[in-house]
């Protein structure tokens, strides 16, 4: 039985709280809990730079806390909370997420810090699921109402940790609601730090999820949204056509590649006309309408569009290749490189080693023969941005504030194999930059 009296002084009343058997709790609920006490927890913590885990045990010893600062300071609070969604289904869950995330923001008091956090079984596929710890400096009973309003409204779950004021021990209250509505705790185990796994939990969450390696992978993510978002079906359309699309050609494909303003454009107009070749892009221009629409939803949604316009693009190549050389500004590349920056946190010595299975090309896509990144000084590609002026998308504006996400990017862009990058040096005048790039060709492919 739980000691209810812990979970009273706890919660303050906000709460309603029923000493109740397992069975009549949620059966979503349950079958999360019955490999519970084998997962691991992951919370980001200082800015993005270093997540800290946390286990759960039964047994615990006050010595597993001792010297870690870490652990300390992620429980240094009045009252903290964990809450994830846990429905079943993908869409729904990726929506729920981010609906969640802004309403944690908008709704929870001040005193509120809101943290990443995934929780997930070590080396188990597909184990990872994403959510929010919840620091709350003060004992507020606003956190407890909009934490009660959200959980008995959606399929999210709830925990809550707390320490006894004459324990040394973190302990760890799994929610659930009866049958009645009625909120009852359901599981209760001591939390303790734990060792950092050898794979950062957010690179099994890459594949297949964030990172598409086949063309049915990123169409059936599309297919499963047609419901919700109509727009989907269009895009299906126009990536089913490119299917019957005619063998690639003998003339070279060449894929330039960058951070925003390190003159993709530039190049990729000068190169054609120099070539006298074909000028592609990725997304194509066929899906420009929708793609405001899909740069909205979250990760799975939106990269799996984005892995469609490669198939459309590959399609384009491959009929284009016949008469001319390709020149293709932005392809999988930048699909997979910004998906794996985005996924993993804090610095790019979190990304997943060059050995890891992310950076492979998939089997399906069409490949270039040369892919060229170009890269430029943080203070260059600052410069130049503000030269260019104009609209900044969301994400365009994030990479200006991150200077840690640009570095995860241009690192994630070099680790990507077969094809590989050959980097150059943009930050000279346009005509040099062109100069070395004609160059490479001339050395890389027949023309
Ligand atoms: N080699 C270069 N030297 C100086 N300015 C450049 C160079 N290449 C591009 N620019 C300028 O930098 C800005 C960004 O270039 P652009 O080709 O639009 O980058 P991207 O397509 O990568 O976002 C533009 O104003 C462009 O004229
Ligand atoms: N092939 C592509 C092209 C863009 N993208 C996404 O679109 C964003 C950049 O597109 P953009 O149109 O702003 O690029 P530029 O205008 O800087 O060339 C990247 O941040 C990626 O998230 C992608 O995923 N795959």
């Amino acid at each position: 039985m739980i000691p209810i009296r812990r979970v009273v002084r706890f919660l303050k009343t906000p709460f309603q709280y029923q000493a109740c058997l397992l069975t009549m709790a949620r059966p979503l609920t349950l079958c999360h809990l019955n490999r519970w006490c084998l997962r691991k927890f992951a919370v980001e913590l200082g800015g993005g730079t270093y997540p800290v885990y946390f286990a759960l045990n039964a047994n615990p010893s006050v010595k597993d806390y001792e010297d870690d600062l870490a652990f300390q300071k992620l429980f240094d609070c009045a009252k903290g909370y964990s809450v994830h969604v846990s429905t079943g289904d993908r869409i729904q869950r990726a929506r729920l997420h981010c609906d969640l995330q802004n309403t944690l923001v908008s709704r929870l008091p001040k005193t509120c810090n809101v943290l990443d956090l995934v929780d997930f079984q070590p080396d188990v596929k597909n184990s990872v699921i994403k959510g929010f710890f919840i620091q709350d400096s003060k004992d507020s009973q606003q956190t407890d109402r909009v934490l009660q309003e959200l959980f008995q409204r959606h399929s999210f779950n709830l925990c809550t940790y707390f320490r006894e004021e004459d324990d040394k021990l973190w302990w760890q209250y799994v929610w659930s609601q009866t049958d009645h509505g009625e909120m009852t705790v359901v599981k209760k185990n001591c939390v303790v730090p734990t060792e950092t796994p050898v794979t950062h939990p957010s690179e099994t969450n890459i594949i297949n999820n964030v990172v598409f390696y086949s063309f049915e992978e990123a169409y059936n993510v599309l297919k499963e949204c047609i419901k919700i978002i109509p727009e989907s079906k269009q895009v299906l359309e126009a990536a089913e056509q490119c299917l019957s699309s005619v063998k690639r050609g003998t003339f070279p494909v060449i894929i330039v590649e960058g951070l925003d303003a390190t003159g993709k454009t530039t190049l990729t107009q000068s190169l054609s006309q120099a070539l006298e070749g074909s000028l592609l892009k990725s997304p194509p221009e066929c899906l420009s309408p929708w793609r405001v629409r899909f740069d909205a939803e979250p990760p799975l949604i939106r990269r799996a569009f984005y892995a469609l316009g490669n198939y459309i693009t590959a399609g384009q190549i491959a009929t284009q290749s016949a008469h001319s050389p390709v020149i293709v500004d932005r392809y999988w590349h930048s699909t997979a490189a910004y998906a794996i920056a985005t996924e993993v946190s804090g610095k790019a010595e979190n990304l997943p080693a060059l050995s890891s299975d992310v950076y492979r090309w998939p089997s399906d896509l069409l490949k270039p023969d040369l892919v060229v990144l170009l890269t430029v000084s943080p203070a260059e590609r600052q410069r130049r941005l503000q030269a260019r002026g104009g609209d900044k998308t969301k994400e365009e504006a994030e990479l200006e504030a991150n200077q840690l996400f640009r570095q995860k990017v241009e690192e994630a862009f070099k680790r990507i194999e077969d094809p590989a990058c050959a980097v150059i040096d943009a930050g000279p005048a346009r005509e040099e930059v062109l100069k070395e790039v004609l160059l490479l060709i001339n050395n890389k492919c027949h023309l």
